[in-house]
């Protein structure tokens, strides 16, 4: 099944509420919450006490992408703050599988995300032990940036791996999605949820959702 995780990086956090609501009425699945450090990522953004308001008004999956460095420091805390699903940047963790098993351990989903930069091959060895891989098609730190082409090889590459292996694993993207130019790419390369940020949030929400959506429609098996 395709998923739709609207990102609130860009939202308007003075309506914050009135934002969430349209986002699940509209028809998300999910809700991606973006969590920068200042250290691994250049910009800081939200963190443990936004996300425990906003579990109180939402009944979405969330979608946690932590961008900071040594997450194994934070994830009983986000779990309590009401994640479901934590991601963690390979590239950050000082030992990536007992990360794995932290998250496990305290009944969150887990995930795992690669930089443009990172061999999307990197995680092959721990890819039977996450539910997601989360491939980032811009550099993390900011919204709005333009899609990064030379990611959807890695989507592509990403995605036979898991079918040879006969797994269940779901390819999320991350960056620069929109809905006529990069949406069908990633769609068809083997993504299978989707976070929008600036596509969503950006304007009328539900219109956009509802396009989202629509595109999804003519990818579903
Ligand atoms: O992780 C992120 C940035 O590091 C955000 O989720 C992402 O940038 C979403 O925004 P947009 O769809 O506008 O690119
Ligand atoms: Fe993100």
């Amino acid at each position: 099944m395709i998923k739709l995780s609207p990102s609130i990086l860009t939202s308007d956090f003075a309506n914050l509420g009135a934002q969430l609501r349209e986002i699940e009425e509209a028809g998300a699945q999910m809700l991606h919450l973006d969590v920068m450090d200042g250290s691994f990522v250049p910009s800081i953004s939200i963190g443990l006490p936004v996300i425990r308001s906003i579990r109180r008004v939402s009944g979405l999956m969330f979608d946690v992408h932590l961008m900071i460095l040594e997450p194994e420091r934070y994830v009983e805390e986000f779990r309590e703050a009401g994640a479901d699903l934590i991601t963690v940047h390979a590239e950050a963790c000082t030992d990536l599988k007992k990360t794995i098993e932290k998250i496990h351990a305290c009944g969150a989903k887990a995930g795992v995300s690669v930089k443009p930069a990172t061999p999307v091959e990197d995680i092959f060895p721990i890819l039977d032990q996450v539910e997601l891989v989360l491939v980032m098609t811009v550099e993390p730190g900011f919204g709005g940036q333009a899609y990064l082409e030379s990611c959807t090889e890695k989507i592509r590459v990403l995605r036979r791996e898991i079918l040879r292996r006969g797994l269940y694993v779901d390819i999320e993207v991350d960056g620069g999605i929109k809905k006529d130019t990069t949406l069908p790419v990633v769609l068809e390369a083997g993504a299978n949820v989707i976070v929008g940020g600036t596509a969503i949030v950006n304007g009328n929400i539900r219109e956009n959702t509802e396009g989202f959506l629509e595109v999804f429609r003519r990818f579903e098996p």
